[in-house]
């Protein structure tokens, strides 16, 4: 078995109201962003790849275009921009890429990180 993993940059703004870090974070403020997109199956005996990270390049130079530079409270299909909606906004996403295990998003500025699993089986 194998895992291919792909990673993106993407900077972004947001206003959090449930969080008990203070005004600060309520208010309207910019986070540097990293996601990371994780693959797992068997390569292909003709090409050798489990999936050609080009595709997977493509796929995701779209999605991140969506993220980078924009207000994330504004794309509804986010809901509130917590690390946990976004790593399951990513997730939907890229799941039709190939068999994706796991999305995680990381902000590194904050040493704080979230990995989603996928939806309750
Ligand atoms: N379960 C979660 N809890 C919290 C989340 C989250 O995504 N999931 N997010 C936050 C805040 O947005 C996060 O902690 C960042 O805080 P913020 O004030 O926005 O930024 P900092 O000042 O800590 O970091 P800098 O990037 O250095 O400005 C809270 N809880
Ligand atoms: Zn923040």
């Amino acid at each position: 078995m194998w895992e291919l993993t792909k990673s993106f940059r993407f900077e972004a703004a947001h206003a959090l109201s449930y969080t008990t870090l203070g005004e600060a974070s309520q208010e309207i403020h910019g986070h540097s962003f990293r996601a990371e997109v994780t693959i797992r199956g068997e390569p292909d005996p003709v090409t050798g790849m489990v999936v050609d990270f080009g595709l997977l390049d493509r796929g995701l130079e779209d999605l991140r275009k969506t993220l980078d530079h924009k207000f994330l409270n504004k794309i509804e299909a986010i809901g509130i921009p917590t690390l946990e909606n976004l790593s399951r906004f990513i997730w939907d996403r890229v799941a039709d890429k190939g068999p994706v295990v796991r999305v995680g998003v990381f902000r590194d500025s904050c040493n704080e990180s979230c990995v989603y699993f996928g939806p309750k089986k």
